[in-house]
């Protein structure tokens, strides 16, 4: 039976060696609570780190934790202590966590970081390939992952990966101050389907891809080598029913009252007035721990009627402590609890109960039953599930939600108070607001939170993104249905074997080298010229580069060579090194036309125009992507009477957009060259949009080829120059 690979950096269960004896503890963090109840449910293996160090792992305990492990249904992977310091606490929690997150002053990038990121995702892709079974899928999460999904797909293309963020993709202006972008970029698009919590992460993400792997992106799917990988937003839920029931629970009289819960409710029955104001999170800059304290000490200085009757509550479980910056913040915190308390606290009462410590889940239902209102503010947080688990267990649907804008689940939280947590006045007002706010409005706003997050549970954001990563696969086998196998390009290299007269026709730039910024420096190198010597040199075949590109460009370089050429789209033709024209074409129109893309370049960076003998382009390769797309637009329109007037077309290519004579394509000169002998076997390849009309102009007999998996008339597509030198070569040594 297929089962489902999990992979996360931590697995659900952490164990610890605690004098000799081993200690499993839950993992905290909305990755693990979150996915455990879909792992629970499903058939399948959760592949990870232990919490355990290979140093510390004896031949004795060896046994004993796998077996822990196996139970649970995981699989570990094995960290050292050297890749513990330097890829989780090192380039995972220095450099991807803080610059994910905004905290740019935070960020390192040490290249000794950057190698031991790479080398764990090695590791981790080494266990998940010998779990892998054939028809297995592969969900990879977060961040300390980003290599993986492609270190997958290079071995295993036939299995189907789906990769989730769980935190923020920082916007492009951030992102692209990675040295390592790229590679993190092409790491992420070994997947499927890659996830995020929000639409803006959704976002931010395609715009880097756009901008630095420059790839073309169609709504949400970027189309990268023959495959096309799919981009959505799923915001994650929590296992709804778990909380809510285990409110239920709690509410019952029958049930036995915890510790922490009977010191709850004696400072709860000190008056009517009395109220908890609740905050949990791990303790990280990210979380906006500081400024919550100062705004709270604001709030009680503004409002001083709620002095000893508010209390906030505070969790703030331990987390990355040796991390220095988490180091800072425990002592910053420290000192604010203390400070602030001093400031207040008076015989009977202390405004802040501050816990340092990881509570079981028991006592995580009394504080979230407990609180009137949950002060949930970080400063950036990819999603927050504290904020929906607080929701879900308000069983009478009483209960105030204050929450950051900068948490991805204020996005589906409409009907929380949504503050800016850089505001100690929001943070004021807000606080008074939910503390007078009308039982009827507290119910009415929780009741419509208490639905979605009820629909939409973690079952369900799960469901919906297996479902995508399915139909992503359905997309793949549409683009790539004319992909050229093995027995077809046998029966093509036969057919050439055994014709008499050959022709073979075939585009230059996308098809026999790839783009440079600048084409000019697109030039044929040593092999190629080798390549197609090897088949000028044989009997009884016709070799013709067809092109775009001006006479003067091609005759420049290939004064020395005996290949027929058409250039220029078809105008001029070079046979036995006599160039004549196909057509006989108007340039008056030129200089009417070259002002106006002139402007267009002044006021598009990155663009520049080539003028050719015939026609007029406007190259737009290293432009900003979304900048391009609107001048695109804007030149269509500005040239459309001038077009019309002039018997010109407007021509769009890879990245150029072409102004030449109507009458001219590479259609036309196709049936010309087909006119002057008889063919047994024609060859036509072509990357571009113009070389369609050379596939269109093709008799039935000849071997269309389309470089490149987009739609086409062509019979069959192959993924790019290399490619297509791989099939030449084969054609000269078979024929
Ligand atoms: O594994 P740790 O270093 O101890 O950190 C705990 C986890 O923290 C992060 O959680 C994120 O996922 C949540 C669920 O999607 C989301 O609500 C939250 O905003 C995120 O910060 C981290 O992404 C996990 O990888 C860590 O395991
Ligand atoms: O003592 C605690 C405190 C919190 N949590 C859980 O930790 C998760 C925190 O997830 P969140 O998305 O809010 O933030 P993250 O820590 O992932 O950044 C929530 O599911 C909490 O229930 C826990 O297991 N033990
Ligand atoms: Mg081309």
């Amino acid at each position: 039976m297929n089962k489902t690979i999990i992979v996360s950096n931590r697995l659900p269960l952490q164990i610890a060696i605690e004098e000799d004896k081993l200690n499993v503890t839950p993992s905290v963090g909305g990755l693990a609570t979150g996915m455990k109840s879909v792992h629970a449910d499903g058939n399948g293996v959760w592949v990870g780190w232990s919490g355990i160090t290979d140093e510390d792992l004896d031949e004795d305990l060896k046994p004993k934790v796998n077996e822990k492990i196996e139970n649970a249904k995981c699989k570990a992977v094995g960290l050292t202590e050297a890749d513990v310091e330097d890829f989780y606490l090192g380039f995972s929690n220095r450099t991807l966590w803080p610059l994910f997150h905004y905290f740019l002053e935070y960020t390192k990038f040490e290249t000794e970081q950057w190698d031991a990121y790479k080398r764990v995702n090695e590791k981790f892709a080494e266990v998940v390939l010998d779990t892998i079974e054939e028809g297995d899928t592969v969900w990879v999460h977060d961040y300390q992952l980003l290599l993986l999904p492609q270190l997958i797909k290079d071995k295993r293309p036939d299995v189907t990966i789906g990769f989730f963020l769980h935190i923020p993709f920082p916007s492009y202006e951030i992102f692209r101050t990675f040295p390592w972008r790229q590679e993190l970029l092409t790491g992420m698009l070994g997947a499927d389907l890659i996830g995020f919590h929000t639409y803006d992460y959704e976002r931010h993400f395609l715009s880097s891809v756009k901008r630095i792997l420059r790839l073309d992106v169609n709504f949400n799917e970027i189309t990268y080598h023959d495959r096309i990988v799919k981009v959505d937003s799923f915001p994650m839920g929590i296992d709804y029913g778990k909380f809510s029931n285990a409110a239920l629970v709690h509410d019952n009289p029958d049930t036995k009252k915890s510790e922490l819960q009977k010191r709850l409710d004696t400072h709860l029955n000190e008056g009517d007035d009395q109220k908890f104001i609740l905050s949990i999170d791990r303790l990280d800059y990210t979380k906006g721990i500081p400024n919550r304290l100062r705004a709270f000490e604001h709030f009680l200085n503004t409002y001083p009627q709620y002095k000893e009757k508010v209390r906030l509550v505070m969790l703030a479980v331990p987390s990355r402590s040796n991390v220095p910056q988490y180091q800072k913040l425990k002592r910053e915190t420290d000192e604010l609890v203390g400070r602030i308390n001093g400031e207040f606290s008076t015989v009977s009462w202390t405004p802040i109960w501050y816990f340092y410590r990881s509570l079981p889940f028991e006592n995580l239902i009394d504080l979230y039953t407990s609180s009137d209102i949950a002060l949930i503010t970080p400063v950036r947080d990819g999603m927050n599930l504290v904020a929906k688990e607080y929701v879900a267990t308000r069983t009478k649907q009483d209960g105030v939600l204050i929450l950051s804008e900068m948490a991805g689940a204020a996005k589906e939280m409409n009907e929380a108070i949504l503050i800016n947590p850089n505001s100690l006045e929001d943070f004021a007002t807000a606080l008074d607001k939910a503390l007078t706010m009308p039982l009827e409005e507290q119910q009415s706003r929780m009741k419509i939170l208490q639905k979605r997050l009820k629909r939409y549970d973690v079952e369900k954001w799960a469901e919906e993104f297996f479902k995508t990563l399915e139909a992503t696969n359905q997309i793949q086998e549409v683009a790539v249905s004319k992909k050229l196998n093995d027995t077809e390009e046998a029966t093509i290299v036969e057919q050439f074997k055994n014709a008499k007269n050959r022709l073979v026709l075939l585009d230059y730039d996308g098809t026999l080298v790839g783009f440079k910024d600048n084409p000019q420096d697109a030039k044929p190198d040593a092999k190629l010229f080798n390549l197609l010597d090897k088949f000028e040199n044989q009997n009884n075949t016709r070799l013709c580069l067809i092109s775009g590109r001006d006479k003067a460009t091609f005759e420049d370089w290939y004064a020395q060579k005996d290949y027929d050429l058409i250039t220029d789209h078809g105008v001029w033709m070079r046979e036995h090194k006599e160039w004549t024209p196909l057509e006989i074409l108007k340039t008056e129109w030129m200089a009417n036309i070259k002002p106006i893309l002139e402007t267009f370049v002044d006021r598009t960076p990155g663009t520049f125009i080539e003028e050719k003998e015939y026609s007029l382009a406007w190259h737009y390769r290293t432009a900003d992507p979304e900048l391009a797309q609107i001048r695109t637009l804007e030149i269509n329109t500005v040239l459309t009477s001038m077009v019309a007037n002039n018997e010109l077309s407007v021509l769009q290519g890879n990245k150029v957009i072409e102004i030449k004579s109507s009458n001219v394509n590479k259609g036309r000169a196709t049936t010309q060259l087909l006119r002057k002998e008889d063919y047994d076997f024609i060859l036509i390849m072509g990357d571009d949009w113009t070389d369609e009309y050379m596939f269109e102009a093709a008799p039935e007999l000849a071997t269309t080829i389309k470089v490149g998996y987009v739609k086409t008339k062509a019979k069959y597509q192959i993924k790019g120059p290399e490619e297509v030198r791989q099939l030449l070569e084969k054609l000269t040594l078979d024929a």
